[in-house]
């Protein structure tokens, strides 16, 4: 469905995209991942069509976004990071209007509009002007916007960004049943753990560059990260930091209030050596334990440099 190569942007003297490739297939929800002003939403503008690239090629569906942008813009649905919402319409008006500017005659949108509003959960609102409506409630608008036309692909820039964890919930459930309707989907969020349960892949972008791609559990293995160990101690926090950075198997450590993460390499038996050793060097630990690494320990991986992902 997306096919990029060698894209690069620059904006004055600065470039904001470096030569990425990127390889999207059909029916894949992927999860654009990377710090500020990474390059996510220049890409994700140059696939909506709305900047041109300076050199590389950015396809949809085997067309040029720079070439044939009217054949992509049929296939696509583009949730910009931010967006108006046209304030003196209702919802409804709204609906139609975006509906009315792809040229979907008015009986089809009577019919259309109701099941998408439906859709992210707005059809009590569909009488309530656009600026009444609260944030997530305009982001769902817009989502449904973005639908009017039936795009196969959407791409979607941190389409949950500002709303509280309840609307948040929401927009990942209106996510979830896109994707069973077999649409694909480009995404970028910051909320890395809230990607991990629906996504098929991540791309790590950082400074223009293309960092990782592939599933979670892929760049996992490619980082060498095997398991991540939370262990929790009544004192001697400085003292076991410094213990932990000398024993076998230990590749980092993160330091939070009350707990030490480590990033461990060793397999259970070594895993049960390291507990050993910390209670007979008399450490007084209150807990161990194993957790599975998340999207988000894999991107502060790549981020942080600690390993190569290449
Ligand atoms: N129109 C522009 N003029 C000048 N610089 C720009 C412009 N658009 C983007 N940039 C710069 O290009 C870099 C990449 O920006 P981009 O918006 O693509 O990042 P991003 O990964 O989407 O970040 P964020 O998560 O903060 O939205 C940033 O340093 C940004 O300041």
């Amino acid at each position: 469905m997306i096919q990029i190569r060698g894209l690069s942007k620059s904006f004055g003297s600065f470039q904001a995209l470096k030569g990425i490739d990127l390889t999207i297939a059909k029916g894949t929800v992927f999860g654009f991942v990377g710090p500020n002003g990474a390059g996510k939403s220049t890409t994700m503008s140059i696939l909506a069509t709305l900047m041109a690239p300076d050199s590389g090629i950015a396809m949809v569906d085997g067309f040029d976004v720079t070439k044939h942008p009217h054949e992509v813009r049929k296939r696509i649905g583009y949730m910009p990071d931010f967006f108006g919402v046209y304030d003196q319409f209702k919802t409804m008006e709204y609906m139609h209007f975006y509906g009315a500017s792809y040229g979907i005659p008015k009986a089809e949108r009577d019919e259309l509009i109701p099941n998408l509003l439906e859709l992210v959960n707005l059809s009590d609102k569909k009488d309530a002007y656009v600026d009444t409506l609260s944030r997530g409630m305009k982001q769902r608008l817009c989502l449904a916007r973005c639908l009017v036309h039936d795009p196969e692909l959407l791409i979607l820039d941190e389409p949950a960004s500002g709303l509280d964890p309840r609307a948040r919930i929401e927009m990942r459930e209106i996510l979830k049943e896109l994707k069973t309707m077999g649409k694909t989907i480009i995404i970028s969020s910051h909320i890395l753990p809230e990607l991990a349960e629906m996504v098929d892949e991540i791309g790590v972008i950082e400074h223009g560059l293309m960092r990782a791609i592939g599933n979670v559990n892929e760049i996992q293995n490619r980082l060498r990260v095997k398991r991540y160990l939370h262990i929790r101690l009544l004192d001697k926090m400085d003292e076991a930091e410094t213990f932990l950075r000398d024993r076998p198997h230990v590749n980092k450590l993160l330091r939070e209030e009350d707990k030490i993460n480590v990033h461990f390499g060793g397999g259970d038996e070594e895993q049960a050596e390291l507990l050993r050793s910390m209670m007979s060097y008399g450490f007084e630990i209150v807990s161990f334990s194993e957790a599975q690494s998340n999207l988000e320990d894999v991107f502060l991986e790549i981020t942080r440099g600690g390993a190569d992902p290449s």
